[in-house]
C-alpha cells in the first residue's frame, strides 16, 4: 500500500507547472451544624434534605475554581474581542470582509470544491488525495456535530445568527467547526500539495485568520476556537492513519477511474 509519504517522494521530482498532489459535587461542609441541607423542618424530627439546586457548594474543589475562572476570563475576553459582532460594533465596518473569510472556511464550498476536483481529476495521485480530502471533510463535519451536540455550549450572547447554511447543532458553539476545518485543511494541504514557500505561509495565515475571525465576528468564545484548532490538527493524524488508497479501498477508487 503506498503511504502518503512515499507518494510525496515519488512526485516531488516532476517539474510540471500544474498542481502536484501528494498522495481526532456537590461537596457539602461535613458536620456544619447549620448547613442548610441539615436544617430541620419545624415540627419534624428528621432532617429533611433540600433539593440539590438549593444547596450551596461550600467547599468547591481547586479544579472547579480554576475552570470557572478560566471560563469567566474566556467569556470576558471573547466579548471584548468580538469587535465585528454587529454593524454597530467597534470594527463593524470590517464585518462584510469577516463574512467573506467565514465563507472561505465554510464546509459547503470545501465539500463542493473537493467533489468537483475529484470529478475533474485526470491523475491517480490527484484522485487519491482529493478522495482522502473529501473523507477528511466529512469526518470533520460528523465529529464537530457530535461534540457540539454533547457539550451544548450556547453561542456567545453578542453573536448574530446570520450564518450561511447551518445545520441544527450549529446553534452550539463548542468547538468551532471553522477552526477544526481550517487546521485540518491546512495540515492536509501542506502535506499533500506541492507549493512554494510563500503559498505555504499563506495557507497557514488563512487558517489563523479564519480562526481569529470566529471570535471577532462574535460567533465563538476563544476556547471554542482553540479546542477546534487542536481537534482539526489531531483529526488530520487520524485521516493519515486511515489513508484510503487504491489498494485499501479498490471499490471506491473504481468509482472515480475514467
Ligand atoms: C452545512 C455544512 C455542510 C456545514 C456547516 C458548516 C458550519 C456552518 C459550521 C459551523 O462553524 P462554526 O462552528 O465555526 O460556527
Amino acid at each position: 500500500m503506498p503511504s502518503p509519504r512515499s507518494s510525496r517522494e515519488r512526485r516531488t521530482g516532476s517539474g510540471s507547472s500544474r498542481l502536484e498532489f501528494l498522495s481526532l459535587v456537590s461537596q457539602r461542609s461535613p458536620g456544619a451544624p447549620d448547613s442548610p441541607s441539615r436544617r430541620k423542618e419545624p415540627g419534624s424530627s428528621a432532617a429533611a434534605p433540600l433539593p440539590e439546586e438549593d444547596c450551596m457548594k461550600l467547599n468547591p474543589s481547586f479544579l472547579g475554581i480554576a475552570l470557572s475562572s478560566l471560563l469567566a476570563i474566556d467569556l470576558w475576553a471573547s466579548k471584548r474581542l468580538g469587535v465585528c459582532a454587529g454593524e454597530g460594533s467597534a470594527w463593524g465596518s470590517a464585518r462584510p470582509l469577516m463574512k467573506v473569510i467565514e465563507i472561505s472556511g465554510h464546509g459547503v464550498p470545501w465539500l463542493l470544491g473537493t467533489f468537483y476536483g475529484l470529478c475533474q481529476s485526470d491523475s491517480s495521485a490527484a484522485r487519491e488525495v482529493l478522495l482522502n480530502l473529501l473523507f477528511a471533510l466529512l469526518l470533520d463535519l460528523v465529529l464537530v456535530a457530535v461534540v457540539k451536540g454533547l457539550v451544548k455550549r450556547p453561542r456567545p450572547t453578542h453573536n448574530k445568527m446570520d450564518m450561511f447554511v447551518t445545520i441544527s447543532v450549529d446553534k452550539y458553539s463548542f468547538p468551532s467547526g471553522h477552526a477544526t476545518r481550517a487546521a485540518l485543511v491546512c495540515r492536509f494541504i501542506l502535506r499533500h500539495l506541492v507549493l512554494a514557500v510563500p503559498l505555504r505561509v499563506l495557507v497557514v495565515l488563512w487558517a489563523l485568520i479564519v480562526s481569529i475571525s470566529r471570535v471577532m465576528l462574535g460567533r465563538h468564545n476563544m476556547t471554542d476556537v482553540l479546542f477546534g484548532l487542536l481537534l482539526g490538527y489531531a483529526l488530520y493524524s487520524v485521516v493519515e492513519h486511515c489513508w484510503l488508497s487504491p489498494l485499501s479501498a479498490p471499490a471506491l477508487f473504481a468509482l472515480w477511474s475514467h
